[in-house]
């Protein structure tokens, strides 16, 4: 096995099984702190919270704690492996909310493929929590699912590989297409996969610039178009009609842009080449990208090349966006997350990989320096500014659109 393979495999069960374990936030030592944490004086909280509901929020976990719920239909790009399966993964989200946000997550594998069946699940037990992420449960059921929860629930239902993943791919995407000296009203994007992800990507690129009819979506039977076999309601809105080609060596002849969220190695050197001058490539898909950045930068060197991974340069990856989007919306105990939010977040991001990279962010990765540019174009999850800039951001646009229930915190008060 390689060292990674049992390095990781070691990571994940030493010093104990898993990443995560649970600790207590109050003295529990004398006699006293049990009557108080427990019977009789439990009752008082109780009573609190039945009176008045929102009193869960100050006398309970509830404000900080969200639920990273998933069924394994969609495990990263290794595809539907089942619930148990996608434990390690969930587990790991909460590890990251945890450290970059100071987000209490716990992980809950729901065993079903029916829409109705996981909707009730996570409906039944929202009120436990402040915020829900839905993670890696695969189109075009995540959808439908999503959907009817933001309608049920009084908190954000946040499908993370739809919206954390947008959020930081316009983040990207708009650097590098500025790095490259591209318009995005003008760049042509032929984005591989019309899933969960990519369907959202395109969604948020359009709200942020990118016109429709430069979108050319495939999914795994070619490129989509009105009237071709297997076109669902989710992949009809990027239809392209306008287009002539059928297939992603025919699709990616001359393109700006090529996003990849699908599988590993469906972009060869060939279709590469056939890219216009400076071209964007985000092969997102994890853990292995639809062109690997060695093969990629071989091929071409004028080319801006973005993974899903931490140990390239370029890690467009929703880690950059969940953490910190949930601390805003909790922080002000957002009733949901609206494209304003999201917008917001990703311009957030955007930005901060214009300012100088922290000395600290530079030694953490062994580098001798970080300047926006072509192997810079998106900030480190390790930079602790994206924690104030992101949550902020999504904290004020809650507040300003009305969907916040509690003041702006003075921290994010510019
Ligand atoms: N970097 C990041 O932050 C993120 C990356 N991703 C990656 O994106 C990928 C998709 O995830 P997600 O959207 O959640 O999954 P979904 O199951 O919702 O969607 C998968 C999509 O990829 C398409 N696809 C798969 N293989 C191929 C192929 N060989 N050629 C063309 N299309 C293909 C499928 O086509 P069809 O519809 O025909 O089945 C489907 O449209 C995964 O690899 C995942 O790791 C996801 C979220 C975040
Ligand atoms: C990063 C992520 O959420 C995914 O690949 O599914
Ligand atoms: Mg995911």
């Amino acid at each position: 096995m390689s060292d990674m393979k049992q390095d990781a495999l070691d990571y994940h069960s030493d010093p104990q099984p898993g990443k995560l374990s649970i600790e207590v936030t109050t003295p529990a030592e004398t006699s006293r702190h049990l009557s108080l944490a427990y019977s009789p004086g439990v009752a008082e909280p109780v009573r609190a919270i039945a009176a008045n509901p929102e009193d869960a929020f100050k006398y309970t976990i509830k404000g900080n704690l969200v639920a990273v719920v998933s069924n394994g239909s969609a495990i990263l790009g290794l595809g539907n492996l089942g619930s148990l399966a996608s434990k390690p993964v969930m587990e790991g989200k909460a590890l990251l909310f945890k450290r970059f946000a100071n987000v209490d997550a716990i992980d809950i594998e729901v065993d079903s493929s029916d829409i109705q069946e996981i909707v009730r699940t996570v409906e039944l037990i929202a009120e436990t929590f402040g915020g829900i992420n839905l993670e890696d449960i695969k189109a075009p059921e995540c959808f439908e699912i999503e959907r009817q929860l933001i309608e049920k629930c009084n908190i954000p239902i946040f499908h993370d590989d739809q919206h954390g993943t947008a959020i930081v791919t316009v983040a990207g995407m708009l650097n590098a297409l500025d790095i490259q000296g591209k318009d995005v009203a003008e760049a042509k994007l032929v984005c591989l996969g019309a899933g969960a992800a990519a369907i959202s990507c395109a969604r948020l690129l359009v709200a942020a610039g990118m016109k429709r009819e430069n979108i050319v979506m495939l999914d795994r039977k070619g490129v989509i178009f009105n009237g071709r076999e297997g076109v669902n309601q989710y992949k009809a809105e990027f239809a392209n009609d306008v287009t002539r080609a059928r297939t992603l060596e025919e699709a990616i002849d001359g393109a700006d842009v090529f996003l990849g969220l699908s599988g590993p190695d469906q972009l060869s050197a060939e279709m590469l080449k056939r890219m216009a001058d400076k071209p964007i490539v985000f092969a997102c898909s994890n853990p292995d990208p639809e062109i690997s950045p060695e093969l990629a930068l071989k091929t071409r060197d004028d080319v801006i090349m973005a993974t899903g991974r931490s140990d390239y340069p370029n890690q467009v990856n929703n880690v950059l966006g969940f953490p910190f989007i949930f601390r805003g919306a909790l922080d002000v105990r957002a009733t949901r997350i609206n494209e304003e939010m999201k917008l917001a977040a990703a311009y957030a991001i955007r930005d901060l990989a214009k300012e100088d990279v922290l000395p600290e962010i530079i030694e953490a990765y062994g580098v001798d320096d970080f300047t926006y540019g072509k192997e810079y174009i998106i900030p480190k999850p390790l930079d602790p500014r994206l924690l104030n800039r992101v949550a902020g951001a999504v904290a004020r646009a809650a507040v300003e659109t009305g969907v916040a229930r509690a003041d702006l915190p003075v921290i994010y008060r510019a």
